[in-house]
């Protein structure tokens, strides 16, 4: 019995469930499980692998595919998607119901499978996060069926198929077979020179190096790093200018470097993934904490004899290297301990003194469903990572291979670019604000990313690889609308400079809504847009709110509320002469900042705006031209193409792109 069990994740989440449910898969018998990331399949081949497909994905910023689904997203939704006959498939959609478009993109896959033809086990299922035992509230009873579905437990057994189902924590964590994915061994002798063996191969602090990863790494060099807010303001945001030097290939192909000889093919939108390495403090603590000395070279393969036969190739795999270097860059060490990882260490506990029965019974409490409250306070909260919850346990000490395969992977943080070929050439600007935050235990923590960038020296180098948004610039100049606060300007300040470069753009409308706290603390490229108007736009119009310079709070949507009747006639039509019924140019309209609360607050300031203070005679008529504008149906979109689709109607060219805060990585 072969099982494939293809995830879409954003911050690895769904990675990590799709994890466990693999392990579940082969407690009940399944013989090969494949537990991938979706987009490291090809959608040609589901129908014809002739096992069933579980898709286990987020929901990721208001409604979307998160990254690792989203490539695969796009071609499932292009009419000439294969058909897809011959799949049997269940969706578990993971989600968070106080998001306003809860599991809205489980719901969409499991749709589109079936349109393609596939053939559902069973409805789609979501997961809340905000269920009283999280998601293991519908993760257990969804596993129970499906097992039942594919014949792993039998239909009529009452305790298998029914008690289990309405029990939903029958199947819980502690029972689940505890193997590593991995299998760690000193590497051969003679084999290729190890990877950190090397002192300059390590790097350095502060510059990361051309490490290894799957996809293809630019390694550029740090030309500028400004800072833009005022020092002593609470906040560092800082301007980073890099030029690329080399880029390697994915390390499956052997990772080679080659010198870059064109510009990042970059456009608005777009965004560099951004590696780092652990601070060394940190490593070395682990490597004392797990009995290594850290220059042991060791080389690491996938354990397969338990049943689980492909998962996600790590570019750790393979290569000799020391285990310094591989606990330095494959493993995020600042990442808050998963319950897993608090599972994995109460198996270790062996013993059954008093001393060793209270800690192994304290881990498994906190990983388990019921004591999802607990886990919260102990993990989540105070962001407790994983050196800090063996130092906490200190009676435990897990194999590297069992910790490796319960950390947390070192994953990319995703930075908006904010610069603009047209005017940057190839040099690629972002926008950082540093990630800096007291716990409830008033313990200090900062982002890893983040503060790497912050404080990266002027000619030190940074490694990212180019992820490219799906965010579309209008083809022909049209007026433009934006609305962002503090580092949301980073898309914007791209697609402004972009326009800048272009003189068809030169007497087209822009108009820009910021927030920001202060005038003169946090206005971030406030002079830019003096210069840009002086020099090339002279219709770009400014305004600002800055929150914190008057005793009464104004933020941004307080500014749309004074500018009615030019942002009305711009929502409706692109002319602020517009009548209801005029209106071909379509005003595009970019919402980039705060995801939280923005959003909503700027519908609803749109929605009085256009139907109680420009147009009250006409309320009835706009809400029944622009339903979508109305509730829960407003459509945010990170980098997206018009949501409203064929539900633009004709009088109301509304088109809404929305950015959300990706330049909160840490
Ligand atoms: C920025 C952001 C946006 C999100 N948007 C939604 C959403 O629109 N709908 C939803 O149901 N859940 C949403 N979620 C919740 C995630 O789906 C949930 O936290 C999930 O566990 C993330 O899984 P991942 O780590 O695999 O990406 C959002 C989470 C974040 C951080």
């Amino acid at each position: 019995m072969t099982l494939y069990i293809l995830y879409g994740t954003q911050a690895g989440n769904a990675e990590r469930i799709a994890q466990r449910v693999a392990r579940y898969a082969v407690k009940r018998g399944a013989a090969q499980v494949h537990c991938l990331p979706a987009e490291e399949t090809s959608i040609q081949d589901w129908g014809t692998w002739g096992a069933p497909v579980l898709f286990i994905s987020a929901t990721a910023n208001q409604g979307n595919a998160p990254i690792t689904l989203q490539k695969t997203w796009n071609q499932l939704q292009k009419p000439s998607a294969p058909s897809l006959a011959g799949l049997r498939y269940a969706v578990y959609g993971i989600g968070d119901s106080i998001y306003g478009r809860f599991n809205f993109f489980g719901e969409m896959l499991h749709k589109r499978l079936q349109e393609l033809g596939g053939a559902p086990l069973l409805p789609c299922i979501l997961g809340d996060e905000s269920d009283r035992f999280g998601l293991d509230e519908t993760l257990m009873p969804w596993c129970w069926t499906v097992w039942v579905k594919l014949g792993y437990v039998p239909e009529e057994d009452p305790v298998a198929a029914g008690e289990a189902i309405r029990s939903p924590l029958k199947e819980g964590a502690d029972d689940t077979p505890l193997f590593p994915l991995f299998d760690v061994r000193p590497a051969a002798q003679g084999a290729a020179p190890a990877l950190g063996a090397d002192a300059a191969l390590a790097g350095t602090e502060g510059e990361a190096m051309a490490v290894p990863r799957m996809e293809p790494m630019y390694t550029l060099r740090v030309l500028r790093n400004a800072l833009l807010t005022a020092a002593g303001h609470f906040q560092h945001v800082r301007h980073l200018e890099l030029r690329p030097e080399t880029l390697s290939c994915a390390a499956a192909d052997g990772g080679a470097a080659a010198p870059v000889t064109a510009p990042i093919p970059y456009l608005a939108g777009d965004a560099l993934s951004v590696y780092c390495a652990n601070v060394p403090a940190q490593v070395e603590a682990l490597l004392q904490r797990l009995g290594y000395a850290g220059d042991e070279v060791v080389t690491v393969t996938p354990d397969t004899t338990h049943g689980i036969v492909a998962s996600r190739a790590e570019p750790f795999l393979h290569r000799a290297m020391t285990v310094r270097y591989l606990l330095t860059y494959y493993v995020d060490l600042n990442a808050v301990a998963s319950q897993e990882f608090l599972w994995m260490l109460g198996l270790h506990v062996v013993g059954d003194d008093e001393g060793s029965v209270e800690v192994r019974e304290r881990l498994l409490e906190l990983s388990s469903a019921r004591h999802i409250d607990e886990f919260l306070q102990y993990s989540h909260r105070e962001k407790r990572n994983v050196i800090e919850v063996l130092h906490d346990f200190k009676m435990v000490t897990p194999s590297l291979a069992h910790f490796l395969t319960f950390a947390c992977p070192m994953r990319p943080r995703y930075y908006d670019i904010s610069s603009a070929p047209g005017l940057d050439g190839d040099v690629v600007h972002l926008t950082v604000a540093q990630l800096q935050l007291k716990t409830p235990l008033k313990r200090e923590r900062e982002g890893l990313c983040s503060s790497h960038l912050v404080r990266a020296a002027e000619q030190s180098r940074v490694q990212a690889g180019l992820w490219q948004g799906t965010l579309e610039m209008p083809e022909e100049p049209a007026p433009l609308l934006f609305m962002a606060t503090s580092t949301g300007i980073a898309p914007v300040r791209s697609i402004i400079r972009t326009c800048a470069a272009d003189p068809k753009w030169k007497e087209m409308p822009i108009y820009l809504f910021y927030g920001c706290r202060f005038s003169e603390k946090d206005y971030l490229y406030g002079e830019e847009w003096e210069r840009l108007k002086e020099e090339r736009m002279p219709n770009l119009q400014v305004v600002t709110a800055f929150s914190r310079d008057t005793d009464t709070k104004v933020y941004v949507q307080h500014r749309v509320a004074e500018h009615a009747k030019l942002v009305a006639s711009l929502l409706l039509a692109g002319s602020p002469d517009a009548k209801l019924d005029d209106g071909n140019r379509s005003t595009f309209f970019f919402l980039c900042g705060n995801a939280n609360e923005m959003p909503v607050a700027v519908q609803g300031v749109f929605q009085t705006i256009i139907t109680e203070v420009v147009y009250p005679d006409q309320v009835e008529k706009i809400l029944s031209l622009n339903k979508r504008m109305t509730g829960e149906n407003v459509g945010y979109r990170n980098t997206g193409t018009n949501p409203f689709g064929p539900y633009v109607v004709g009088l109301i060219c509304f088109f809404f792109f929305t950015y959300l805060l990706t330049n909160v990585s840490y």
